[in-house]
């Protein structure tokens, strides 16, 4: 499904950061690890669409990402990649739900409010369709981003640094979160991180 080859990426004034080769098939769940600073972000933003690679190519699904216009990647990246960052960003003055309908809206993606429910029901946090970010706690807040990310059926789900702030009982359960909802949606998954934690539960490790 993802294909990265012979990818590199320099930043101005920066080292090159060399990515190894790396092929992800169809709901394949995999770790990035990698020590603070060696460019697991930088991948995933070159994966994402967010960030064109100084060298190398990138094809998922035969698209070669970076051949598409701007507009185009958006919408690529909006129906079949789901993020789920560091932190939520979600917007304050929409609800959980609309916060979730907006990332369909913005894709092109028609809204299936049903299936968005179901989606906030699955993930624990059904009765919490109508408040406001504001309203929400830590693990809530994080659980509503998984949801977003899910909205539109992506081929694959990406998680930076999920764990890095939780504590041991709290970073298993999102782990299991994660594949557990990686694996109902059909969606790969790719979980950045350097937390050690988290390795036991992922078999597949690509190491920058
Ligand atoms: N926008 C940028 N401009 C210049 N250099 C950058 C930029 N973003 C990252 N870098 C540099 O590129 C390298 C890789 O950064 P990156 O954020 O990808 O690492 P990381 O593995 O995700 O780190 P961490 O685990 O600490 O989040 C670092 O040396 C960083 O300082």
């Amino acid at each position: 499904m993802i294909n990265i080859r012979s990818l590199s990426h320099v930043y101005e004034k920066g080292r090159k950061i060399k990515f190894p080769d790396w092929q992800i098939e169809d709901m394949d769940q995999w770790l990035l690890l990698g020590a603070s600073g060696c460019g697991k972000s930088t991948l995933l933003n070159i994966i994402s669409g967010l960030l064109k690679p100084t060298q190398g190519e990138i094809l998922i699904n035969d698209t070669d990402l970076y051949t598409l216009s701007a507009r185009s990647t958006d919408r690529f990246r909006g129906r079949h990649i789901g993020i789920i960052f560091q932190r939520p960003h979600l917007i304050r003055s929409l609800n959980v739900l609309d916060n979730l309908e907006l990332a369909a809206v913005m894709a092109g993606v028609p809204i299936d409010h049903e299936r968005n429910l179901l989606l906030l029901k699955d993930l624990g946090i059904g009765n919490l369709a109508k408040r406001y970010p504001d309203e929400l706690s830590q693990g809530q807040l994080q659980r509503v981003s998984v949801a977003r990310a899910l909205v539109n059926k992506p081929d694959l789900l990406i998680a930076d640094e999920p764990t890095s702030s939780l504590d041991d009982e709290n970073a298993a359960q999102v782990i299991e979160m994660l594949t557990t909802q990686a694996k109902d949606n059909g969606a790969a998954l790719i979980i950045a991180t350097h937390d050690q934690r988290v390795r036991e539960h992922i078999a597949k490790t690509y190491l920058l």
